[in-house]
């Protein structure tokens, strides 16, 4: 196991975003070394995703300041290839099957060609998706596709993890495997934001939005 070539801290100070001008979240404080996590807690509509969308950096915050370090660099908007983010839609492409969206996405993550398969296969074991990986996806069950969804976790050598609802429609055995997959990610050195209402380790500190 690989530690991360390029080890992040996320720093939030007073951050807080809108959605269409309405203030959603407001003054949080935080600092993510490697090897850390922070698990989102909060009721419908209290922001989570609308705060992974911001460590994303698909959404500005709306006041505060967000501070990404590595190597000695420090930005405010996440480090280019560095950020895999699973949201809570699929992105899984229906008309595929399971083999082809993880061989479009070795691609998309820049694993080479002669990596590929073997990158594939581990991934698909690794979220017991092996027996199914034959067939389109659009026929497979709900927790069967978000599977598939948290293999992108295997393929992609990122070392910032943005899961939202990571376990939506699996069940417990599934969660032990998200449990497993985060613990050793965070071994790597990696970090890790998960919005989620399971128990996933000890590693996480907890964030309570809307309150
Ligand atoms: N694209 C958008 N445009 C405008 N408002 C939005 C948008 N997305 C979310 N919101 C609003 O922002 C608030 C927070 O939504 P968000 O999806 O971040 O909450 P959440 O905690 O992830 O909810 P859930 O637990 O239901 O997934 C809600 O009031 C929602 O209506």
């Amino acid at each position: 196991m690989e530690p991360y070539a390029h080890p992040i801290t996320l720093e939030a100070t007073d951050v807080g975003c809108d959605r269409a001008g309405i203030p959603v979240v407001r003054g949080v404080s935080f600092t993510l070394k490697p090897g850390r996590a922070i698990q989102l807690f909060g009721p419908n509509g209290s922001g989570k995703s609308s705060m992974l969308s911001m460590f994303a950096g698909l959404i500005p915050p709306t006041e505060g300041e967000l501070a990404w370090h590595s190597d000695g660099d420090k930005r405010a908007k996440p480090f280019d290839g560095m950020t895999l983010f699973i949201g809570h839609e699929t992105s899984v492409k229906l008309a595929l099957t399971a083999k082809e969206n993880l061989q479009f996405w070795t691609q998309l993550y820049g694993i080479e060609k002669p990596r590929r398969d073997e990158r594939i296969s581990q991934a698909l074991e690794l979220v017991g998706a092996s027996h199914f990986s034959d067939i389109r996806t659009g026929r497979l069950s709900a927790g069967q596709r978000r599977r598939i969804d948290l293999a992108r976790a295997a393929i992609a050598d990122r070392p910032i993890w943005l899961l939202d609802e990571p376990a939506a429609a699996i069940d417990a055995t599934g969660v032990a495997v998200i449990g497993r997959m985060i613990e050793k990610h965070l071994e790597q050195g990696g970090i890790a934001i998960v919005a989620t209402h399971d128990e996933l380790g000890s590693k996480f500190d907890r964030l309570e939005l809307g309150r």
